[in-house]
């Protein structure tokens, strides 16, 4: 079921939580909310939800396949939800806790006692936790009881998934677990979801579309190559991943980076004016002796070769620090240690204006 947010400003006395928000999300999309704290994630998926009521503009709506929900209550919306704290009830078992959406409907639309054991244990494959029925919930370690609420909230068979942080309080190992299996369960049951986050990596890894928020504002809405590689604002560069930042000018097409200037072509017909570049670490190249191309003079002053890249810290001769990445071939290649002069150079530099993005 697709979800249409339209024109939603949410204010809680003279603060602005959300202004003036328009989001589409697909039918059986995987939509991430990424953005700092206090942003306006949750405060939109509540929306969604209907735990909060949007400020009354013209205008301003909440679509369920078309279909405006604004007064329909939370109960009638058919949403499911998944919290960072595992709302489980502590007194059932875990297979009462996946069976009680179902066995609290009214009397008319409540499945069989046969149809509910079907379903649970249809549900405790789908998670993996076929021999845990009868456990409780303090018998599960943190990432068991997270499928467990997720479980529960399929149960009842939501039009809509909105899922809280659902695994901010696990460790690093689990949550990327639990991360690539909520994305294998999504492939296999297409229910639209909403997923609240604010790390940048498990949005960029688990979701179809990922929504960028800041200060009660969408920044951008993309794909997680689009977001990455495209970011449509300084604030977007700067959340998604590690940057180098050059406060500098830009004239004549040309962008000065300290003592370096680098040609930025599309901005030859443009006015000289003060502008931001911004360079990813692996954006960057290290070479051991200045070879013609414009070049940082730079020292190297701390290596981490531990992770996917050697991640190398240098001083640019004007003080400035810089990271790079190195992929790990490269970085045995050139024997790199603390204390060696080098030569830094961008391959890639990204140019930010007040009005102007390249
Ligand atoms: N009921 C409320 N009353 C007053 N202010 C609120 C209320 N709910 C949220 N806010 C404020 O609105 C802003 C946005 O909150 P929201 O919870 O949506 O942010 P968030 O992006 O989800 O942040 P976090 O990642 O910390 O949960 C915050 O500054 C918060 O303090």
């Amino acid at each position: 079921m697709s979800i249409d947010v339209r024109n939603v400003t949410k204010t809680f006395g003279s603060y602005t939580a959300l202004s003036d928000v328009n989001l589409h999300v697909k039918d059986g999309e995987l939509v991430a909310l990424l953005g700092p704290s206090g942003s306006g994630k949750t405060t939109l998926l509540r929306i969604i939800a209907g735990l909060e009521i949007p400020d009354d503009n013209p205008g301003s709506s909440i679509l369920f396949h078309g279909e405006d929900v604004a007064r329909r209550q939370v109960g009638e919306r058919q949403v499911g939800f998944v919290f960072q704290h595992y709302a489980l009830f502590k007194h059932m078992s875990v297979f009462e806790n996946i069976a009680f959406g179902l066995r609290v409907r009214p009397r008319h639309l409540r499945p069989s006692n046969d149809e509910i054991n079907e379903k649970v244990n249809r549900l405790l494959k789908l998670i993996q936790l076929e021999n845990l029925g009868k456990r409780f919930p303090a018998q599960l370690s943190g990432g068991q009881r997270q499928r467990v609420a997720l479980a529960r909230a399929l149960a009842i068979e939501p039009r809509v998934l909105l899922l809280d942080e659902p695994f901010g309080a696990l460790d690093a190992k689990v949550r990327q677990g639990l991360r690539n299996w909520l994305r294998r369960l999504h492939d296999e049951l297409h229910v639209t979801s909403i997923l609240v986050t604010h790390d940048q990596e498990e949005a960029l890894e688990v979701a179809d579309r990922v929504v960028v928020m800041n200060n009660a504002r969408i920044e951008q809405v993309g794909t997680p190559s689009e977001v990455f590689h495209n970011p449509a604002s300084e604030f977007v560069m700067d959340f998604l991943g590690n940057v180098n930042v050059f406060h500098g000018r830009i004239e004549n097409g040309q962008a000065q980076l300290g003592n370096l200037l680098v040609n930025v072509p599309s901005m030859e017909q443009k006015p000289a004016q003060n502008a931001n570049v911004y360079i990813r670490p692996h954006e960057l190249q290290i070479e051991l002796h200045a070879n013609g191309t414009p070049s940082l003079p730079a020292t190297v002053s701390r290596i981490n070769p531990a992770g996917s890249y050697a991640k190398i810290v240098l001083a640019a001769s004007d003080g400035r620090e810089l990271q790079v990445d190195l992929p790990f071939e490269q970085f045995a290649e050139l024997n790199l240690h603390a204390g060696d002069h080098v030569f830094v150079s961008p391959k890639k530099v990204r140019v930010f204006v007040p009005e102007y993005v390249i």
